[in-house]
């Protein structure tokens, strides 16, 4: 099934885990001003796993710094169930592209840091096993003592995804987690994200560039046109039974056409913004030729 992002739908009674409304966001001022979204929508329900795919530069990451309250609209609304956008909070945990870890701690003392602040009431043995649970998780365990330094990036990734799940987050916002990974580590974590989430059920948005990641991981795929104004664009259901295994995906019809459908609308996307530029480049003023002569 395909919707449109951009005309929200209403059939639900209470409100969306997160949602934009018309939110544009823009940096600098006046004829400076460089718009990066440009009036998104987007409304994200309890428990869904949303990948957004988006070509680079394109807004992505400005997208999920919006959804975790670390950028505010220009104008539009960001919502967190129905409310304004609060500040960033660990309700709403983030994994970055590079990691973010800190490089003077250890495996241990990465995820020891934030669940000291935020699982007061674990002390002791029980803060320690805590820690070691989602170091297991991620297939960290023999590693606890290294510091990020002598991690993979690969490794790095778990890490960071580590510390972000043992903060137990309602919403994990994953701003392209896996893009700095070679292909098979990539599939690893892929795989990884998914279990954890089939798990434990949160509510999933993660931004990627990647269709095939997209169709693999996603409920639904929302495509961010290229920017600048960038706008969510025509939604994509996945509904591809679960779970979903790579290698028999490739022979199965429906993820084929799904892919194809995703990929053959980023690609028109991209032409058409193509298109647009040129027009722009190439277009003369409409004017009338004036006779100067007597
Ligand atoms: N704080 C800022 N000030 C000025 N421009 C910014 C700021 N943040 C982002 N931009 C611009 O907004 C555009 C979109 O950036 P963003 O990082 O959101 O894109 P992206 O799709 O995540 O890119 P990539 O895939 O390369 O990570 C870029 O042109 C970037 O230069």
């Amino acid at each position: 099934m395909i919707r449109n992002a951009n005309i929200p739908g209403d059939d639900e009674n209470r409100p969306p885990v997160l949602e934009l409304q018309d939110v544009t966001v823009s940096f600098g001022m006046g004829a400076e001003a460089y718009v990066v979204l440009d009036e998104a929508c987007l409304k994200v329900e309890e428990n869904e796993f949303v990948v957004v795919i988006g070509y680079s530069g394109s807004g992505k990451s400005t997208l999920i710094s919006t959804l975790a309250g670390l950028t505010t609209p220009t104008r539009g609304a960001a919502l967190y169930r129905g409310e304004p956008m609060p500040a960033p909070g660990p309700d709403r945990g983030i994994v970055f592209q590079n990691y973010s870890l800190l490089p003077w701690l250890t495996v241990v003392g990465n995820i020891d840091l934030a669940v000291k602040r935020l699982r007061r009431d674990l002390t002791g043995t029980a803060r320690r096993d805590y820690v070691q649970k989602y170091i297991d998780m991620v297939s960290l365990s023999g590693s606890e003592k290294k510091y990020p330094s002598e991690l993979s990036g690969g490794m790095r990734q778990r890490l960071s995804l580590a510390r972000t799940l043992s903060m137990q987050p309602e919403v994990l916002l994953l701003d392209e987690p896996l893009s700095a990974l070679d292909a098979l580590t990539r599939s690893v974590l892929q795989d990884e994200i998914i279990r954890l989430w089939e798990e434990d059920r949160r509510t999933v948005v993660m931004v990627t560039n990647d269709v095939d990641e997209a169709v693999l991981m996603a409920d639904r795929i929302v495509p961010l046109t290229p920017g600048p104004g960038a706008k969510l664009g025509r939604e994509f259901d996945v509904t591809l039974p679960r779970p979903r295994d790579r290698t028999t995906l490739n022979f199965d019809p429906d993820y084929k056409h799904l892919r194809n459908e995703a990929t053959r609308y980023m690609l028109q996307l991209s032409a058409d913004k193509k298109t647009r530029t040129e027009t722009r480049r190439f277009t003369l003023p409409d004017l009338e030729p004036a006779n100067f002569g007597a």
